[in-house]
């Protein structure tokens, strides 16, 4: 945290100086009327004099102070916010930077709240908690100094008090700690469930789930409440207020007595309670603002976890940049999506540059994650998979993914343009005769020119007011503009009517021509083209080949390819869309 705060140096330097000004003033104010007490009771008769020159110095120190306390005031704002910002930026620039694997394991909607309500509770931790405990400190060392001023025998009470006050407020630190990570960690919860139900508002209305999804918020929302006031009550349960009241009256009785025996006047008597006084704001904000200070920390802590996770260094990968010629080789392969559950075991095959390439196999045989291991969204736990001879892991990532496209079964559009969308895999912004002709490739060029602002139109959020036949073509074109050399299809859209498929089946011919290409299908007859198919059972390949050596030798195969009556060309294996987390941030 305090490496964040460098860039913000000046800025802090300012408010500190501008803050020891303002603490400074007020003491001396206080001190000062205690000087117009003694000009006007302390002799035999008021000293008039010496009384109106007390009044304008009190009112040059009012106005002195005032401009102190802008300028504090302004440099902390620009930190806070400048710090939140910054927090913000580091947190999406290192969600960026994240394997895979890595989103799997968390919740969108917790990691979005660590980018807006933790990073907004760093600005808070800040301005006022920081600034609190700046004030708060100079609030009480300046009085105590003050009251060292006029008797350094009446530190006693003010001294015994400050060292009670830290140690109380430590304790009160180690209690609040673990309540803080409880409140910022529930508000992840919360922010996470808006977030799913948001997202899937399709099914939780069409399934008749909306009072169920309604009790489930208000309940993340009552488990926040409850953090949010344990809290509160942490804070709330604090010893120095009480610590405060018992200095006070020990420095009032010891006054008095050094009045009686006269060795303080009664306006220096007027200086010490006031000073006392003094202390009573600090005192009381003390809790206030280190509960602040504590959500900040648990912020920053969730904040970190993203910022300066270990994950990103895999992800970078190795150091080989070339460009691919498109062979691709699996090793005895395995691999699991959470440990010790095995999706694909041993699997081993060869791909010749240029050939195409079917999978099948029935649902959740591991097909899609065959796909998924190509372009190392996935690293696999056993064997190896080389693209060209180089093991995945030895790629540059950035040079690997630029050139393997993979299209998932699962299309992620954003609310942009077509034109947009279709760039958003390019390095540079492609231009508009490249899209167009990856669009007339993947046949997606008419339907685009016959929407209403042909590229220039708005798709919805995830490619709401496509059809699935479209957003599959979208996702081809996309693939197609950065012109890779091993191309990955999953094709899930099974249920297309008849000059959909057509079409569908073109764009893919089209695609594949001249570079590898993957493709799972429940197809036949695309099945049939392919020059390899590679059959998978259970995370295993059962058989591989062509199409006829299959029939003869595989029953798998065979019973997968068992025409049904009335629909040929089928599979007969239902497919289902895999389920996908954490990819639509
Ligand atoms: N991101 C993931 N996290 C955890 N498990 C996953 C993930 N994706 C897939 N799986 C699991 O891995 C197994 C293989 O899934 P995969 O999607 O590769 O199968 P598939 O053959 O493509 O299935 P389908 O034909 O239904 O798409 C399944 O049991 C699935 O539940």
């Amino acid at each position: 945290m305090l490496g964040q705060t460098r860039p913000f140096r000046l800025v802090i330097a300012v408010h500190l100086a501008g803050s020891l000004m303002w603490q400074v003033l007020s003491a001396a104010i206080p001190l000062t009327v205690g000087l117009g007490f003694d000009a006007v009771l302390g002799g035999e008769r008021p000293d008039l004099g010496t009384f109106h020159l007390v009044v304008a110095v009190l009112l040059a120190l009012v106005v002195v102070r005032g401009v102190s306390g802008v300028v504090a005031t302004y440099s902390l704002e620009s930190f806070a916010s400048g710090l939140e910002r910054e927090a913000r930026r580091q947190v999406f620039a290192g969600l960026l930077r994240k394997s895979q694997g890595w989103f799997d394991r968390r919740r969108v909607g917790d990691l979005s709240a660590r980018a807006t309500g933790d990073a907004e509770s760093l600005n808070l931790m800040v301005s006022p908690g920081f600034d609190m405990a700046v004030d708060l400190t100079l609030n009480i060392l300046m009085p105590v100094a003050f009251i060292a001023l006029i008797d350094p025998r009446l530190l006693l009470s003010p001294v015994l008090f400050v060292v009670l006050f830290a140690v109380a407020l430590f304790e009160h630190g180690r209690r609040l700690e673990p309540v803080s990570d409880l409140t910022r960690e529930r508000f992840g919860s919360m922010t996470a469930q808006v977030t799913e139900s948001v997202a899937g508002i399709e099914v939780v209305e069409s399934a008749g789930g909306v009072e169920q999804e309604r009790a489930r918020f208000a309940a993340r929302a009552r488990e926040y409440r409850d953090a949010a006031v344990r809290q509160a009550r942490a804070q709330a349960l604090s010893l120095p207020p009480l610590l405060l009241t018992l200095a006070t009256a020990g420095a009032l009785v010891h006054s008095v007595a050094l009045l009686r025996a006269g060795a303080l006047t009664i306006g220096e008597l007027v200086a010490v309670l006031g000073l006392m006084g003094t202390l009573r704001a600090p005192t009381q904000l003390a809790s206030f603002s280190m509960g602040l200070i504590h959500l900040g920390a648990a912020g920053a802590r969730r904040i970190m976890e993203v910022v300066a996770d270990p994950d990103d260094e895999d992800e970078r990968g190795g150091t080989h940049r070339a460009a691919v010629a498109g062979e691709i080789v699996m090793e005895n392969v395995s691999f699991g999506y959470d440990p010790g559950v095995p999706v694909l075991r041993d699997v081993s095959f060869r791909v010749a540059p240029g050939s195409t390439v079917a999978v099948v196999g029935p649902t959740g045989s591991g097909k899609s994650t065959v796909l998924r291991l190509l372009n190392r969204t996935y690293v696999p736990d056993r064997g190896r998979v080389l693209v060209d001879g180089v093991a995945t892991t030895e790629w540059d990532t950035g040079s690997l993914r630029s050139q393997i496209a993979v299209v998932e079964q699962d299309v992620v559009l954003f609310s942009r343009t077509i034109a947009e969308n279709l760039s958003a895999g390019a390095d540079t912004g492609a231009d508009r005769s490249r899209l167009e002709s990856a669009a007339r490739t993947a046949q997606a060029h008419d339907f685009i020119m016959a929407s209403e602002h042909g590229y220039d139109t708005v798709v919805g959020e995830r490619g709401a007011t496509l059809s699935g036949g479209q957003r599959q073509r979208l996702a081809i074109a996309r693939a197609l503009v950065a012109d890779p050399r091993v191309l990955a299809v999953d094709d899930a859209t099974s249920a297309v009517d008849s000059v959909t498929e057509h079409e569908l089946q073109l764009a893919m011919r089209q695609a594949a021509a001249g570079r590898t290409t993957f493709l799972i299908t429940p197809r036949l007859s695309r099945v049939r083209a392919a020059d390899h198919i590679l059959v998978m059972d259970r995370g295993r390949i059962v058989g591989q080949g062509g199409h006829e050596q299959l029939l003869d030798g595989c029953p798998l195969y065979r019973r997968i390819f068992a025409p049904y009556p009335g629909e040929p060309g089928r599979a007969a294996v239902p497919r289902r869309p895999s389920v996908r987390k954490g990819t639509h941030l």
